[in-house]
């Protein structure tokens, strides 16, 4: 009985611990709140402003990040510049020439790494020692990109592998349509290709490696959501509680650890390491960072930043494609004349960058089914002044939105329709009037970023991975037009997108029917 009664107390005494917590951090989170509320109210809101009432805003934001964002668009778009609740703090959100500001501030005022420590819980969720020193930036903006035509060989190598063990395994020996669940199918798809040019074969089919690295990315945005509802005062305790990084680095380093081994015996012995990501990690990893811990870590945070961006966006197109299947003959006679074969063996980077259409319907993709609410996400370190007069207090988050900048009919006629040759219609008259290789046509094409055109930021941040992805992406599409027919389940319908506040992904049950390629 007595023992009873004890962990009855036990239990109230956690209960109330619990509550205590949360109050402190609700009353915390509204002073933070409150603060930064006068440090902006010279910009407008969106809804309700109030200490309390903005989160009635906020709900509505959680519910429907696009209806507020366009709502604030339509109230202030002259003045380039509104607000919206968080849950724990305010965004700002910049239009029109505002956007061109942000792209152009520098780090020491607009900083896109504060914003990522805040909004990702980087500490926590990735990793200190990652910020400390960020080399691998350097190999994104460098290595990686000139070493492309490696890395197509190397991709086109392994697509084929991988529609024999993921799709052709699911096909009927009577060619019947066989349902595909896109979501699951296509981000093991991508993770194993690109890791074919991260750590190479056979680790990059290892079901357990992929699977490390795509939880990673799940562990990650949980993480850092649950972690950014406390105050910054709990954040390191609810961070610690958190933090599944050592015991995720210790099952990547199983994986990886005797590949690293190797490497450097290859090495000691004079010869020639492969030539893919994890080399030029050990290559470039300054001091401090050579452990085989440390270069693990790096490879499963160089996983987070590439694949679930790749892989969303290569779903998103594989719906649209699927169910706007009059794209699919039009795709097929350019990739036909353009590789001029259907052996990926004997593609390279120029054949498929010749691709104009394919170029266009991918970013036409992207441009209406994003990642999300948010591109540019960057924190002021110091006041900042807009070229439109108005300051922003240092501390402040602000992010421009494609959901705003791509639906905006100012840049786009009839914004919300689909044209998959919206961007090679536009390019070749901007060759006609400019000429190739102008700033006029080199603006419509799938890896340029501007203030009209958000999926891969923009400034001196924009994404240093996009021209690999865009190739990964792109390979993979030719396979797949030129040896299968796609559909969706319910003809020309395409699956819903997954919202979630200001994150978007595609659907998670949507299906892509498959058969082995029948028509012309
Ligand atoms: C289709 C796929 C991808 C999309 C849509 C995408 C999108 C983005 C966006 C929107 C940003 C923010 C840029 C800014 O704020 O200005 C970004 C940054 C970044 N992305 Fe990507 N990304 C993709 C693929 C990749 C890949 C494959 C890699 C690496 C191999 C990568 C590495 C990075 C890194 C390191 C940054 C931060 C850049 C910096 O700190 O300067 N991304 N990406």
């Amino acid at each position: 009985m007595f023992e009873v009664l004890q962990a009855q107390d036990t239990i109230w005494s956690l209960t109330y611990a619990l509550c205590l917590a949360v109050g402190i951090s609700r009353v915390s989170i509204l002073l933070q709140s409150y603060q930064a509320r006068r440090a902006l109210s010279h910009i407008p809101n969106v809804g309700h402003g109030g200490i309390f009432t903005s989160y009635i805003t906020f709900m509505q934001y959680m519910k429907n990040a696009r209806s507020v964002l366009w709502k604030g668009f339509d109230q202030y778009k002259e003045t380039g510049l509104f607000k919206i609740p968080q849950a724990d703090r305010w965004i700002v959100i910049a239009t029109g020439d505002s956007v061109e500001d942000i792209r152009a501030a520098p780090d020491t005022s607009l900083s896109l790494e504060a914003a990522m420590i805040d909004l990702l819980q980087s500490d926590y969720t990735l990793g200190k020692e990652i910020r400390m020193d960020m080399y691998h930036l350097g190999i994104f903006r460098g290595i990686l990109t000139k070493k492309l035509p490696v890395t197509c060989t190397a991709m086109n190598d392994e697509i084929p592998l991988c529609f024999k063990d993921m799709i052709d395994s699911q096909l009927s020996s009577d060619n019947d349509w066989a349902s595909i669940p896109a979501n699951d199918v296509f981000t093991k798809f991508i993770c194993r290709v690109m890791n074919r040019t991260f750590v190479g074969a056979p680790l990059c089919r290892d079901e357990d490696y992929t699977n490390i690295n795509i939880y990673f990315a799940h562990h990650v945005m949980f993480g850092s959501t649950i972690i950014n509802i406390f105050p910054d005062f709990l954040k390191p305790i609810v961070g610690a509680l958190f933090n599944k990084i050592s015991g995720l680095q210790k099952r990547i380093v199983a994986h990886v650890g005797p590949l690293i081994r190797e490497r450097r015996a290859v090495e000691a012995a004079g010869k020639e390491k492969p030539d893919d990501m994890l080399s030029w990690l050990m290559d470039a990893a300054p001091a401090g960072h050579q452990s085989v811990e440390s270069l693990s870590l790096r490879l499963l945070n160089v996983n987070f930043m590439a694949l679930h961006t790749t892989a969303m966006t290569f779903t998103h197109a594989v719906f649209h494609l699927a169910s706007k299947t009059e794209y699919i003959g039009l795709l097929r006679t350019e990739l036909e004349q353009e590789l001029g074969t259907n052996d990926p063996q004997r593609w390279d980077k120029e054949k498929i960058e010749r691709c104009w259409k394919l170029d266009s319907f991918l970013k036409e993709s992207q441009r209406l089914n994003g990642l999300g609410a948010f591109s540019l996400p960057r924190k002021s370190l110091t006041p900042y002044r807009f070229s439109n007069g108005c300051e922003i207090p240092a501390g402040t988050t602000i992010a421009a939105s494609p959901v705003i900048a791509h639906l905006d009919p100012t840049i786009y006629d009839d914004p919300s329709t689909f044209d998959g040759l919206r961007f090679y219609k536009l390019r070749e008259s901007a060759v006609t009037q400019s000429g190739m290789d102008t700033p006029d046509e080199i603006k419509y094409r799938l890896t340029s970023t501007g203030a009209g055109y958000l999926g891969y930021g923009g400034g001196r941040h924009a994404c240093p991975g996009r021209f690999f992805a865009a190739l990964e992406i792109k390979l993979i599409f030719a396979y797949l037009i030129l040896n299968y027919d796609v559909r969706t389940e319910v003809e020309g319908v395409r699956p819903d997108d997954l919202w979630f506040g200001p994150v978007c992904t595609p659907s998670r049950s949507g299906k892509v029917l498959f058969r082995r390629r029948v028509t012309v």
